[in-house]
This record gives structure tokens, sequence and C-alpha cells, in this order.
């Protein structure tokens, strides 16, 4: 039996810290996520104006509904989608003129249709070199408001960044939204709105967000369900137990449906009031898994998908191709490496059962890649990584972790 006691969650960071800057008030959150992602977040806000004080385990924030303090500001967003979808929306319903950058792998990931609905809004923001992508500028004089459609099946983000954005407007937003992935975030998104005291009305596909009300709160940030998965898929892998703290019945996050698919594969789970626990049972059987909702852990169930005793077949995840990298494409090249026979579609990938040999792991620089076939390297001792620091968009410590994990399971 394992305690793993995984870091805080990625996605609900963000959230907090956007939240924490649109709110009447000083917010305290517990226990962030410290990570390439999260700092970059957090520096976003303070490049913006914001005041931002962190310590280790405690970050306070005072917020700003009226909007940034800085008239002008230059934020590099990193690696972090949730910085550069968020960050500008943010701006935008302020004063002053901001610029957004990112590295080259964010520069290549769409932000087409938040920018098209904000300029719908009548927000000025011109893209600097290609259309729809950052860099971006964005010289904001706040935001009426008002009705627009949104294209969100590409990214459930573009929908989150409109929704933060809404109590900020002067007469609040009404958003029609015409294709979704990844609807456990907006659900995040929805169910952190209302701990900072919004409640959207939701109509099938139309979401009401009034102007106002955001207030400051005392906000314990729960632990990442996708890095949990990695723990989880450990378990399974190795006949361990993995039991993390802090993701119980009433966690947040969608990923952690992740048990699910181990819990068909053959594993046994057991989610607790306060813990979910998985332990392995010696049998992972193949199957077939539409993973829309929960696609951050497609890497992890593609890698330890030859050690199934049947084909796995992943459906309905076109969205993965456009992430850090693309992930069905880099999953597929790195199992056939590993001699495993793999087929992709446009949103799908299929993995036999196989032997994988061990080799250099090419990450493409994208952290899930490299986490995902570490678990797997737990059965294919000498697999290597080409990039193994890329883990520190959201997993600084990760592979240090890891190693103590396995030093406790003796595998
Ligand atoms: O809103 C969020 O925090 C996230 C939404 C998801 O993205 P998409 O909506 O682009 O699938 C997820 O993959 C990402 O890691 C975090
Ligand atoms: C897709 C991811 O990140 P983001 O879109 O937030 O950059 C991820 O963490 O897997």
């Amino acid at each position: 039996m394992s305690v793993v006691a995984v870091p805080g969650s990625k996605s609900v960071t963000a959230r907090a810290l956007f939240l924490a800057a649109a709110a009447e008030g000083t917010t305290v959150l517990r226990r962030p996520l410290l990570s390439d992602d999260t700092d970059g977040f957090a520096e976003g806000l303070t490049r913006l104006g914001y005041d931002v004080r962190r310590d280790a385990d405690v970050w306070l924030i005072t917020g700003r509904p009226e909007g940034p303090a800085a008239a002008e500001a230059d934020v590099y967003c990193r690696d972090a989608a949730t910085a550069a979808r968020f960050l500008p929306a943010l701006a935008a319903a302020g004063h002053g003129t901001y610029r957004f950058d990112a590295s080259a792998q964010m520069r290549r990931r769409p932000v087409a249709p938040l920018t098209r609905a904000l300029r719908s809004l009548g927000v000025d923001l011109t893209h600097g070199e290609a259309e729809g992508h950052l860099p971006l500028t964005v010289v904001a004089d706040g935001i009426k408001g008002g009705e627009i459609e949104l294209d969100a099946s590409l990214s459930s983000q573009f929908l989150t960044a409109l929704l933060l954005t809404g109590p900020l407007t002067a007469e609040g937003l009404r958003i029609r939204v015409t294709g979704i992935v990844s609807v456990p975030y907006v659900e995040i998104t929805l169910a952190m709105m209302r701990r900072f005291g919004v409640t959207v009305a939701r109509d099938g596909d139309t979401f009401a967000v009034p102007p106002g009300g955001y207030r400051a709160t005392d906000y314990a940030i729960e632990p990442d369900a996708s890095t949990a998965s990695y723990f989880f898929a450990a378990a399974a892998l190795t006949g361990r137990t993995a039991t993390v703290p802090g993701l119980g019945a009433d966690a947040l996050q969608g990923d952690l449906r992740f048990v699910d698919v181990l819990r068909r594969m053959g594993a046994e789970v057991e989610t607790g009031p306060d813990a979910t626990t998985v332990t392995g049972t010696g049998r992972l059987s193949g199957l077939t898994v539409a993973m829309r909702d929960i696609s951050d852990t497609m890497p992890t169930l593609a890698a330890i998908a030859p050690f199934a005793d049947g084909p796995v077949r992943i459906e309905d995840v076109y969205n993965t191709r456009v992430k850090e990298c693309d992930r069905l494409e880099a999953c597929a090249e790195n199992l056939r490496r590993q001699g495993i026979t793999v087929e992709t579609g446009h949103d799908w990938i299929e993995i036999r059962p196989g032997t994988p040999k061990p080799v250099e792991i090419a990450c493409h620089g994208d952290h899930r890649i490299a986490m995902s076939f570490a678990v797997a390297g737990l059965r294919t001792p000498g697999t290597t990584f080409d990039d193994p620091g890329c883990v520190k968009k959201t997993f600084p410590g990760f592979h240090e972790f890891f190693a103590r994990v396995r030093a406790d399971w003796g595998v």
C-alpha cells in the first residue's frame, strides 16, 4: 500500500488565480500547484499589475474587479494554454494595452474561436504574426457584454475564459456553444465561480453569466487528477496499491474518472469520501473507450496499452492533436519505436498487445508523453527520455517523486 500525495491541480490553480484577481478583496489560496504553468500564470497576473504574494503553500491575491492595474504590459505565457487563453480575456475587461506571447509550442496552438468571440464583443484585438495564434495584443477599454456564439470543439478553455470573464463585463454575457470537448473542465469552472460568488444559469447549450459578484475567499486547491493517473496506472501495471488522498467522491476534476477505465481493464478501485485507491490485480484487459471528456489521460492509457491482453482502442480524442504536441501521433511514434503495432485515425488510436523494447522516448516537449512512458517504463527497464525536464509544465519533481514511489513498492 502506498499513499501517493500528488501536487495541486493545474486547472484549479489557474482558475483560482483568475477568480482571485477578479474578486473584491484578498483571496487566500492554499496548496496551489508549483509548476511552470502556474508560475507563468501568477507571473502574468503580476505583470498586469495585480498584487500576488506567494509563499510556498499559501498565495495571497488582492483582486481588482475593475481590471489590471498596469496601463501597459507584456505577458509571456510560456507553454501554458490556461494562461494564453484565460489572461487575454481577463485583460480585455480592463483598460490598457496588453501584449501576450508564448513559447513556440503554445504559439502553434489555436486561440481563434476565443479571439473571434472577444472581437465580436467589441474588443480591439490583433494577432501579431499568424491570425488565430499568439502573439496578440489587446487594447482594452472594458467589455459591455451581450450575446455571443462560440465553437469550443477544439478546446473548452475558450468557453472557460469567457465564463470567467462574464462577471467583469458591464451587462453580463450570454454564450451559445456550438460544439464542445472536455466538458468536465467547464464544470470545474462553474463550480469554482460559485465558490467566488457567481452562479451561471445554464439552459442547454446557452450559458448566462450575470455581471459583477465575485468575492474573495479562502480556497484549498485539490490534488491534480491528471497527475494522479500516472500513479493509478502504475499500480494497475505492477499489481501494487496507490492511494491518492484529497481526491475523493466530491473531487471537481473529471480526470479522476480515469480510474473507471482502469476498473474496466481489471484493476480494483475504491473511491472514498477523501481519497481514491487503485490496486493492480495482475489482469489488464483490452477495451474500447471514448476519452473526449478526459483526454489528458489518453497518453497514460496509450503508454500502458501494450501490456493489456487485447487491443486497446481509444476514440473521440481529436483535440489531443492540438495539445503540447500532436499526442495521437507522439504516442503512436513512441509505441512503434518500441516495436508495438499501432494504428491511428482522425480522432482515434488502436494499440495491439506486445512487449515494448527499451528505447529513448521522444517527448516532443510534452510533460504527459514523458510521464506516461515513465509509467510504462516500470515494465520496460532501460527506457530513457530525450527531454525528461519537460515534466516541469505540471510536475517539476516528477522523476524524483516517481523514484520514491517505485522504491516504496519495490519495483
Ligand atoms: O481548462 C483547463 O484547465 C483544461 C482543459 C483541457 O483542455 P481542452 O479544453 O483544450 O481539451 C485540458 O486538456 C487542459 O489540460 C486543462
Ligand atoms: C493540455 C494540457 O495543458 P494546457 O492545455 O493547459 O496547456 C495538459 O496539461 O495536458
